[in-house]
């Protein structure tokens, strides 16, 4: 059987955008003579379209959208995720569909409700798991956690049922998967690790046809692949962006490769350029616009914003104060000349000027933090400005160990429609830097080697008020990512003062973080819908 794998990039709630996408590739697998093509879980709509799955009217229209393709559909047999209304509610569905019919529906047994995952407010579980006959063979049809029921595994879920055994004990042939399954960092290597495993213990060959795609703060990587029933890779998609394959299931004896794939640092490069890209053209904009500070947050952000949109799209601007070095607004410059971007300069001191007038008895600065903070929010409201009058969007730059420490300005270098290195800890952000300079030095040596600094009053540096990167990134993930006790992580060798301080202003600063833009997901654990912490809360360990 010919098996096309057609991995798109649905844009979430555009089902006219959806529909024609799934047509041009259900047409592209008819001219290779398909037997048969799968889309992604939730195709029609995108994944995850959150509550407007609660909308009748955006359910009337899933349906007349459904109908359209299913007229559409000749002797290449299609598989696409769809949400279904049926006995009991909404369901989270894969429809077969066969010369002009829909032949055959599975909904999706079992439901994620952790991480980002709430798919249990939308849909109903399916009670029943049967192989769908197509052309004389058993398919296995499930739908992404369907086949995540491992305690060993990233979500450690144990489910009581287990809709793979169940299909291959019914004699499932090939199991077939459709999934949305945002990307992090690792991520790839721990799904294709287990696909492998379960095909191997399972003796069955398996399709599984991921989204791919930027949809608000989750990327989603794609990296589709075919395993045979020896465990083995036969095929894989490319990541971060729409892939089509043919794969014939008589011929899935030997794997083609041999790796299951570590991700290095370029993967994350290219994740955030994707939800760049997408996060922008998604909400209706080509365009947008950096601070350039001359340090190392800044240059990574406009590096990845030329990279995402094109070096015409993106504007830096360079807005110095009386603190800014000379250094500074050099290495601004020299960034914005290297990467091709357009440049700006606008100084910020007659702005500042005015507030200490406006302020202070004296009418001169008296270096206080409502000082330190209003140079950020003059560059704020300028940026704005900018973005109101000119149509770019503002990125901010703030980095992962930034947002938990609170070290940002709110309404200041805070203020923007995405944050891009949000979930990227600092010393990964130098290693972007690095992977940025592969070829050749786009971001200036000196910003990278330069101690970092928000240049807010004379001589400031980061590691006056934060522990060195490197020690705080540790304590980071092992308090945000990994969620352990205090007491686990002071065993990991790390002073108990300095981990109960670091704790403490990761949580008095979640106020911060629940007004700060989206931030794209590149970790097991961001902030934001997947890490859900309350604001005005009193506990602390002591
Ligand atoms: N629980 C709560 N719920 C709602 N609002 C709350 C709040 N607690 C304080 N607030 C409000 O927030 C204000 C304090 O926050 P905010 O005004 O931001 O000020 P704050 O956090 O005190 O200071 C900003 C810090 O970030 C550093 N910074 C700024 C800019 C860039 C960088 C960098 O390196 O990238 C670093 C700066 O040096 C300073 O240490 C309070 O005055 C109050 O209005
Ligand atoms: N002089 C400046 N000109 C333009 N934008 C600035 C300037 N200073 C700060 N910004 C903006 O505010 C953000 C926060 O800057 P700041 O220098 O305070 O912190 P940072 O975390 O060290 O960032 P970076 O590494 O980019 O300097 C910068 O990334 C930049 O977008
Ligand atoms: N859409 C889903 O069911 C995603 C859950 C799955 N465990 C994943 O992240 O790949």
């Amino acid at each position: 059987m010919l098996i096309a794998l057609a991995q798109i990039n649905p844009v979430v709630g555009d089902l006219e955008y959806n529909t024609g996408k799934i047509l041009e590739y259900i047409n592209k697998a008819g001219a290779a003579r398909s037997d048969l093509v799968v889309f992604p879980e939730l195709a029609i709509t995108g994944y995850p379209a959150q509550d407007l799955l609660l909308n009748k009217q955006f359910l009337d229209a899933v349906e007349i959208k459904l109908q359209d393709i299913c007229r559409a559909v000749g002797d290449t047999g299609v598989i696409l995720g769809v949400p279904m209304r049926g006995n009991k509610g909404l369901y989270n569905a894969a429809a077969l569909m066969y010369q002009g019919k829909l032949r055959d529906v599975q909904y999706k047994s079992l439901l994620p409700v952790y991480d980002v995952f709430d798919e249990k407010r939308y849909f109903e579980p399916a009670e029943v798991r049967k192989c769908i006959v197509f052309k004389g063979r058993r398919l296995g049809v499930t739908i992404c956690e369907d086949i995540w029921n491992d305690k060993d595994c990233w979500n450690r879920q144990r489910y009581a049922i287990d809709p793979l055994e169940e299909l291959v004990h019914q004699g499932a042939e090939i199991i077939i998967n459709l999934s949305a399954s945002p990307y992090h960092y690792g991520k790839y290597a721990l799904r294709t690790g287990m696909l492998g495993k379960l095909a191997a213990k399972y003796q069955v060959n398996m399709v599984y046809v991921n989204q791919v795609g930027g949809n608000d703060h989750l990327i989603f990587d794609g990296s589709s692949v075919v395993v045979n029933k020896a465990g083995s890779l036969c095929q894989r998609l490319n990541k971060f962006t729409e892939d089509f394959a043919l794969i014939n299931t008589g011929e899935l004896s030997k794997g083609e490769f041999n790796e299951t794939g570590q991700e290095d640092i370029g993967w994350i490069y290219e994740a955030l350029l994707l939800g760049t890209r997408d996060y922008l053209f998604k909400n209706g904009f080509g365009r947008a616009l950096v601070g350039l500070s001359g340090g190392i947050d800044s240059s990574v952000t406009a590096a990845i914003a030329a990279a995402a949109l094109g070096t015409d799209n993106v504007v830096g601007v360079s807005m110095p104060s009386r603190y800014s070095s000379e250094g500074s607004k050099d290495d601004a410059y020299l960034l914005a000349e290297n990467l091709g971007i357009k440049y700006r300069q606008l100084h910020i001191d007659n702005i500042f000027k005015a507030y200490t007038e406006l302020f202070n008895p004296e009418g001169r600065p008296i270096m206080d933090l409502a000082e330190e903070n209003i140079q950020a929010r003059i560059r704020g409201n300028i940026l704005m400005f900018i973005s109101n009058r000119e149509g770019q969007m503002v990125l901010t730059t703030g980095n992962k160990s930034e947002m938990a420490m609170g070290y940002s300005t709110i309404y200041g270098d805070m203020a923007g429609g995405l944050s891009v290195l949000a979930d990227v800890p600092k010393v990964m952000v130098y290693r972007l830097a690095e992977y940025i300079n592969r070829e050749k030095e786009v971001i200036p040596r000196n910003v990278i080697s330069k101690p970092p600094s928000a240049e807010l009053r004379p001589d400031q540096k980061d590691e006056d008020s934060l522990p060195p990167y490197e020690v705080l990134d540790q304590i980071l993930k092992a308090y945000i990512e990994d969620i352990k006790p205090i007491d686990e992580i002071v065993a990991m060798g790390f002073n108990r003062g300095l981990v109960l301080d670091i704790t403490r202003r990761v949580d008095t600063a979640e106020y911060k973080r629940q007004q700060a833009p989206p931030g794209l997901r590149v970790t097991s654990r961001a902030f934001g819908p997947g890490r859900r912490m309350p604001v005005a809360q009193h506990w602390h360990i002591k």
